[in-house]
């Protein structure tokens, strides 16, 4: 396999400092439009390679490069791996949507089906998360993602969740979502760091192996 020692910086700002810190060549993906390899984090994935994606609110671009790639590799720890997606990581799927029109997308994120305050007892179970605007830690105000927007975290009842391409698909085409959080069908393998601090590689069909 060829590779180029390029990293780009579509990943985010995070990931782009990592690289001028390291002394590596920073590239751009309007250069290098097609990657050999991505590999990329994940804040769950399910026995079918689907992942959630977008905690750290960089999953629109995270996304570009793993379309580029004709390899698209996930590396994350034991915790993150799961039957079905919103098992282990219950704020829901971070969606970028345009500042504008964030209120009508949680209304129509709501019609959907994700839960919002005053019906989560019986919409989510268990873990009694909601509908929100992504609000910002050290700052006031909503967290603005590298490109400008906000993130909704919509969770979704269980029987969605085993569905993650139709739920894509519906919520993509609601005006104003910018990039849904939600990465389906594009992984060639998972890599799990164990408890043990063994490493297991799940491939697309389903086999795991460990290194
Ligand atoms: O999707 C992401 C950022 O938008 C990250 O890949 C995901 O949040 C995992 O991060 P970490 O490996 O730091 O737990």
């Amino acid at each position: 396999m060829r590779f180029r020692h390029v990293l780009l910086s579509e990943a985010g700002f995070q990931s782009q400092q990592l690289i001028i810190e390291a002394g590596l060549t920073l590239g751009d993906a309007s250069v290098y439009s097609k990657i050999d390899v991505t590999i990329d984090g994940a804040d769950e994935v399910d026995a079918q390679l689907n992942a959630i994606k977008g905690g750290g609110a960089c999953q629109l671009r995270e996304k570009v490069l793993a379309e580029a790639a004709e390899t698209w590799i996930m590396v994350a720890d034991y915790r993150k791996n799961s039957e079905t997606l919103g098992t282990n990581w219950h704020q829901g799927i971070p969606i970028e949507v345009a500042p504008f029109a964030y209120v009508a997308v949680l209304h129509r994120l709501a019609q959907l089906g994700s839960p919002t305050t005053a019906e989560k007892s019986t919409a989510v179970g268990a873990h009694g998360q909601v509908l929100t605007l992504r609000m910002g830690k050290a700052k006031a105000g909503p967290v603005v993602s590298d490109n400008g927007n906000f993130i909704i975290d919509a969770p979704f009842p269980k029987e969605m969740m085993e569905r993650p391409t139709d739920l894509l698909t519906k919520i993509k085409l609601l005006t104003g979502v910018v990039e849904v959080g939600l990465f389906c069908g594009m992984a060639k393998a998972a890599y799990f760091g164990n408890a043990d601090g063994s490493v297991s590689v799940r491939s697309t069909d389903g086999s795991v192996k460990k290194l």
